[in-house]
Parts: structure tokens; sequence; C-alpha cells
């Protein structure tokens, strides 16, 4: 097992050419980037990487290049396996745990939604056993999947039927849940925080990392966030977790993860677009980001 994961976890995007084809030769310089800027790892093809628009090919490709770039830097590696096809998961995790990578997560499948909680930890369990020798996190992000099931209850009957299971990837918002998950069993799972505007919150009732995806573009926000919590000086924690909320109220009103690349290509670090069914910004849109980005102090907030 890798431990818990602590600090912040970028949930990475996945770069695109401008013919809409993988661009994996960029992923020096995105691993290169994150690093600089302080993330401890990254967590590939999930949500943020658009894995329901990535063939099983493109999602293993992805995950190969990852595990050859991140040896030599000090990043974590968790791959995303999760799909509707649970045999397509199964065939991810298992490529997944032939390679150099620290940890496997899914998500519910959600096309077709497991309808009892005994259900997801059959979907889960199929999942984790295709890997065994990897920690399992099941990622749990019902506002994407509409798959609802108390967390708490998830770790106390899936911790007697997976015995790889190391926690859940909690993008959820409900605290008072994630602190009953917190609690359990002497604290033994594993909880990164997904929702990167309440990391705060998150951190006082006794998180230890996150997973997300403004980490990509604003870690130093983060970091100084952390630290503050640390010296217990709220006010300066407060300020930065405010200057998250502001850049992904932003992100939000010009469509997140086209507006989150957008910015990421403005850093130097050149992902391409969206897939569809997202779709990328217009010229006008682009110039009213940058021009708010600058106007908000995005670039003077991240600088190292
Ligand atoms: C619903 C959603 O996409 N949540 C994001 C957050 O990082 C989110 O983008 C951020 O908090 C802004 O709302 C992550 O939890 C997703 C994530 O980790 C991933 O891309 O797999």
């Amino acid at each position: 097992m890798i431990g818990k994961l602590t600090g912040f976890i970028a949930a990475t995007h996945t770069p695109f050419l401008a013919n809409g084809e993988l661009n994996l030769s960029v992923i020096e310089k995105q691993a290169a980037h994150l690093e600089a800027t302080g993330v401890s790892g990254v967590f590939i093809c999930g949500t943020t990487g658009e894995c329901h628009s990535l063939t099983l090919q493109e999602r293993m490709d992805l995950a190969e290049r990852w595990s050859a770039v991140r040896r030599g830097t000090n990043l974590k590696l968790i791959v995303h396996v999760g799909a509707n096809c649970l045999t397509e998961s199964r065939q991810l995790a298992a490529h997944a745990q032939s390679l150099d990578v620290d940890a496997i997560a899914a998500i519910s499948p959600s096309y077709f939604k497991p309808k009892s909680l005994q259900a997801l930890i059959e979907c889960s369990a199929e999942v984790a056993a295709a890997s065994p020798a990897l920690p399992f996190y099941f990622y749990d992000i019902p506002s994407m999947t509409g798959v609802n099931f108390p967390m708490s209850d998830y770790l106390e009957k899936a911790a007697v039927r997976i015995p790889n299971l190391a926690g859940v990837k909690f993008s959820n918002p409900d605290l008072m849940e994630y602190q009953k998950c917190l609690h359990l069993a002497n604290s033994k799972f594993d909880m990164p925080w997904g929702t990167d505007e309440y990391i705060l919150s998150a951190l006082a009732v006794g998180a230890i990392g996150g997973v997300g995806s403004s980490y990509n573009l604003a870690a130093p926000i983060y970091r100084r966030l952390l630290s503050a919590f640390q010296r217990v000086d709220l006010k300066s924690a407060q300020a930065e977790q405010y200057r998250s909320v502001q850049i992904i109220d932003l992100m939000i009103q010009h469509g997140y993860l086209a507006a989150s690349k957008f910015a990421m290509n403005q850093l130097g670090i050149d992902l391409g677009g969206v897939r569809l069914p997202l779709t990328n910004l217009e010229e006008t849109q682009k110039r009213s980001l940058q021009l708010s980005l600058q106007t908000l102090g995005f670039y003077d907030w991240i600088a190292l």
C-alpha cells in the first residue's frame, strides 16, 4: 500500500492535438509544470481527463505515458479506470497493474445505475479484483453519475468484500458524510477530498489531501492555503480559499473544462481543446476569460 494520499493531487486534463487526437508528447511538460507548482500527484483519466470521451486504447496509452514520465519525479500516479462496461474497467485495471502506478480508482457505472448499495459494491469488487496488488479507491461523484449512496455504509460493507479497498475519492460536498467516513474503523480509510472550492472546510474536519481539477493551474494558492491552515492563520487561509472560489466561478461561467484547459494553454502547457460533447470557447469568450483572469489577479496569485 502507498499510505494515504496527502497534499494536492491534480486531476489532469487529457492533452489533444488541434485535430482532436491524443497528444502524448506534452505530458512531460505537463508533469514538470505540476511538480514545479507543488502538486503531490496526478489522477489521470478522470472527469477532468474526459474519461468517457476516450477510447480504451487511448486510456491505456495515457496510463503508459504517465507511468513512464512520472518516473524520476515525486509525483504519485492514480489511474481512473471507471467505465460503464465493467469488462473494460477490469481491462484498464489489469493494465494499470502491469505499469508503475500507485493506485486505481473507479466511479460507478452510470447509464444503467446500481439500484442498491450491494450492487454498487459488487461493481467495485469486480474492478478491484482485476488489480489485486493495487490500492483501490471508489470515486464517489454523484453530481456526474447520479449514483448516491452513503459512503460510510459503502466503506463498512465494502471493506469485507474488497481486500485492496483503500478509501473513497470523495467528490461529494456532503461534509457530514465525509466526517462519518473519516472516523470509521479508527480512521483506517483514505478520503482524498474532491471539491476544491471547499478544501478549507474539509481540512478543518480532518482531510489530509485533495484530488481536483484546479490544482492543475492554481496549486500555489492551495499550498499557501494549507500552510496558513497549519499555522492556524485562518484569515489568510480564507483569503486563499476565496481566490480559488473566484477562479472556479469564472471557469464555470465560461464552461468549466474548456475554460480550465484554455487557462492551462495560457500558462504555456498546450493541452489543446475539449472533445465533443463538450465544446470549446469561442474567440470572444477566450478574450473575456483572459481579461477577467488578469483583472482578478490570477497570474500574480499563481506566480511561484
Ligand atoms: C465535479 C467535478 O468535476 N469535480 C472535480 C473538482 O476538482 C471540481 O472541478 C472543482 O472542485 C471545481 O468545481 C474533481 O472532483 C474531479 C476529479 O477529481 C476528476 O477530474 O476526476
